[in-house]
């Protein structure tokens, strides 16, 4: 499979900022790529470059292996945007607010109709043609701004943080239509602070700061660059002070915490690590309710890469 996008040595500088810095990376025809940074890290100056929208000073972009510029409309034809602020026609019903943006692209009204139809159902608003935005709630509303962004079927989208502050009943329907645009042959770009999101839905990972790359890679990829290769936590009340300075003198421990009844140990590498902590509780005579192993989170990549939450 070839690339969809292109993106060589790009640098975007506003008067004293470089807000990209000669970034280059690709995005594989049929996957979806999380676009993850913390706050002013520079991705939505990433995507308006790509889509055109801000001139840049160095490097070059393409789709669909031609150079993107602003006039390039056949390239933009192939793309569709859905933008974290919701753009839609309050004076239009649901079924005229995506008729719209599908006609942009779409001038054959048969077709059109069908691609409405088609729309309505992957964001499951079918039985809300006739609202008003005004009427829909807040999830409701975000899926209608999906519909309008995709309803030509474009093989290139882009979705900006599609899931702020939505109902989990829409962000479960946005995520899965987005899974069943990929599955159509779409390719995504996607940008989340919400790093579960990015563990269930990206094929791969590009991880942003002060406008360069920081780590890329599937999510697995990803987590073995972590120092952290394991978390166990153990529900036990009462544990006396020597028991924890024993186990962190466990040959692979990394860190002990223990507070609210809940230890928390990570540990750097190593193997059976669950077993001999399970060994050393029975030995001591220590009572627990539940103790569970966890492989490390992508948030704990993130926190460990660039020192932030991602959610700062
Ligand atoms: N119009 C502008 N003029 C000057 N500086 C800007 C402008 N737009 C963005 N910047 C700066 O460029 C850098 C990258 O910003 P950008 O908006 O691309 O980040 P981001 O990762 O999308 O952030 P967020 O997650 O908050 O949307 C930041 O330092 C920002 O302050």
């Amino acid at each position: 499979m070839g690339n969809v996008i292109e993106v060589q040595n790009l640098t975007k500088e506003y008067k004293n900022i470089k807000a990209v810095d000669a970034l280059s990376f690709e995005v594989r025809e049929g996957e979806i790529l999380g676009l993850l940074g913390p706050n002013g890290s520079g991705k939505s100056t990433t995507i308006n470059c790509i889509l055109s929208l801000l001139n840049f000073s160095k490097g070059s972009i393409k789709l669909f292996g031609s150079e993107m510029k602003p006039d390039a409309y056949e390239l933009k034809s192939k793309v569709g945007v859905v933008f974290q602020d919701v753009a839609v026609f309050d004076e239009l019903t649901v079924y005229e607010n995506i008729d719209y943006f599908c006609g942009l692209y779409i001038k054959n009204k048969g077709i059109r109709k069908q691609y409405i139809q088609d729309a309505l159902t992957l964001v499951g608003l079918e039985e809300f043609t006739k609202f008003r935005p005004k009427q829909l709630s807040g999830g409701l509303l975000r899926r209608l701004n999906i519909a309008c962004g995709i309803a030509h079927k474009p093989k290139l989208i882009f979705l900006d943080e599609p899931t702020v502050a939505v109902d989990p009943q829409s962000r479960n329907n946005i995520l899965d239509g987005i899974k069943q645009l990929r599955d159509n042959g779409a390719t995504i770009v996607y940008t989340t602070h919400y790093m579960e999101e990015v563990e269930i839905l990206c094929d791969r990972v590009i991880i942003l700061d002060k406008g360069a790359i920081l780590a890329s890679g599937t999510n697995d990829e990803l987590k073995e660059l972590a120092k952290i290769e394991e978390k166990i936590t153990v529900e036990i009340s009462n544990l006396d002070a020597r028991y924890i300075e024993a186990i962190k003198q466990f040959e692979t421990v990394d860190m002990v915490t223990y507070s609210d009844n809940l230890l928390l140990i990570t540990y750097q590498k190593g193997k059976n690590n669950l077993v001999a902590l399970m060994d050393f509780l029975k030995q001591e005579g220590i009572e627990y309710s539940k103790i569970y192993s966890e492989r490390p989170t992508l948030n704990d990549v993130f926190l460990e890469l660039t020192g932030k939450e991602l959610r700062d």
